[in-house]
């Protein structure tokens, strides 16, 4: 029986995904595993940092009043190391020698540098201070933050410098969302794992080694990963068990009209549908859809297609779980070699862009346009879109580009 389906356009896919509920969860992990993890509540300064007054320079700590008449003789109260303290006041040309990072006395007004110092021979509990100089060399206590100052706001992407400041604040755990767990099915009869021989008629399996990839380049947990031939039952038993603890599987391949493409009938099954058929090439077939509170993003099986409907579709709804907008930078470009196919259904083709130095960006196709080539997969940069129409795009026409997130 030929399936009639109900063709949506590209925008309107990507807003049904938009608005669909996501059931964002928290965890508190150690600070050690939590790069590139997205932070989950404000982080405020416990304290106000620096918390005491610190010394930017190896030399001695004098008072203010004493600082002139130079070249002068100091006594030496002591030795201050970073990480120590010093009690009681420095007297009348009374210095404290002092090394960088060290507590200031709390009566000191400077810091005079090592190098304007000079040792007094046989007297070595003095030295002799030659110049002094405009700083005082002493950074004050809270200078950079006074507690309850926004240190990381929630929705951050932390990073080692934003870990850092958090472990400057003695911070070992953070709040963070935890990441989407995603399983994935590979699909047809025709696929040979890579440690088979090739056999005629048959393919290596080159989307599961991708899509797997993308998944984790988008922040999920890839839980697990099969490929199946074309059953419906072994498909069917499958979801059900991957749905139950997963928070989005993604298929790939059997999602056509053809006798063995049995996600089409699992999403013609399913709880929601939320769509089956795009106005979009490649991967006019794309389906997404719901059963028990999981989202099944069943992906094309032409190369093309998948990728693009990874980067389209899946990417941005991966995000979602942990509040993220999608990596890929929307942005118009300029179409700078002739692209002639028309389409009644709008394209969006793998690409090449520039940032020229009038600050736009030009884009080019990447060799292939067809939805089986995979040859330009490593080197495509971008997607963009052709508006359908029955006339060529104009050269130079601007077009929708979406910057892809290579790392
Ligand atoms: N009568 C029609 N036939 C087709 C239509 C149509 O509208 N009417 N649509 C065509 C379009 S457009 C596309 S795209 C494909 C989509 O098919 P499926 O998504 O169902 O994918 P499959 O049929 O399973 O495979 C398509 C193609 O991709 C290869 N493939 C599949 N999985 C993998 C993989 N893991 N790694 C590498 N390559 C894979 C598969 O061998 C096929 O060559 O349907 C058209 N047909
Ligand atoms: O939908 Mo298919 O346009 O060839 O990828």
């Amino acid at each position: 029986m030929l399936d009639r389906r109900n063709p949506i356009t590209l925008e309107e896919a990507q807003a049904k995904l938009a608005a669909l509920p996501v059931y964002r969860r928290t965890e508190e992990i150690s600070i050690d595993q939590a790069n590139h993890r997205i932070l989950a509540e404000d982080v405020h300064a416990t304290y106000d940092y620096p918390n005491f007054r610190r010394s930017g320079y190896d030399g001695y700590a004098i008072r203010s009043e004493d600082d002139q008449d130079y070249p002068k003789i100091f006594k030496v109260r002591g030795e201050i190391q970073a990480g120590a303290t010093f009690d009681g006041d420095l007297g009348e040309n009374e210095t404290a020698r002092i090394m960088t990072g060290a507590f200031v006395p709390d009566n000191a007004g400077k810091v005079i540098m090592l190098e304007q110092t000079r040792a007094v021979p046989d007297q070595p509990e003095q030295v002799k201070i030659m110049v002094t100089g405009k700083n005082d060399n002493i950074t004050p206590a809270g200078s950079e933050f006074k507690q309850g100052d926004l240190l990381i706001a929630a929705g951050t992407e932390l990073n080692p410098g934003g870990l850092s400041l958090l472990s400057a604040f003695g911070q070992s755990k953070v709040l963070v969302y935890r990441q989407p767990r995603v399983a994935l099915i590979t699909t047809g009869t025709e696929l040979l794992h890579q440690c088979e021989q090739p056999q005629p008629g048959k393919i290596f399996n080159s989307n599961g080694p991708m899509i797997a990839n993308l998944v984790k380049e988008s922040g999920a947990i890839l839980t697990e990963e099969i490929q199946l031939q074309d059953d419906y039952e072994l498909l069917k038993s499958n979801l059900k068990r991957l749905r139950a603890s997963n928070d989005v599987v993604i298929t790939d391949g059997g999602v056509s009209v053809g006798d063995f493409d049995y996600l089409a009938e699992a999403a013609r099954n399913s709880d929601e549908l939320l769509f089956n058929k795009l106005k979009l090439r490649p991967g006019s077939v794309t389906t997404a859809f719901v059963d028990q509170n999981t989202l099944v993003m069943a992906l094309s099986g032409n190369p093309g297609a998948c990728f693009t409907g990874f980067y389209l579709f899946t990417e941005p709804v991966l995000r979602r779980y942990v509040d993220q907008a999608s990596k890929s930078q929307k942005v118009t470009a300029i179409l700078e070699k002739p692209y002639h196919k028309t389409n009644g259904y709008d394209k969006v083709l793998r690409g090449t862009y520039r940032l020229a130095a009038d600050g736009r960006y030009y884009v080019q196709l990447n060799g292939s346009d067809r939805s089986g080539d995979l040859g330009n997969l490593q080197s495509t940069t971008c997607l963009f879109k052709i508006p359908h129409s029955h006339e060529p795009i104009a050269l130079n026409a601007e077009v929708e580009t979406w910057l892809l997130p290579f790392k």
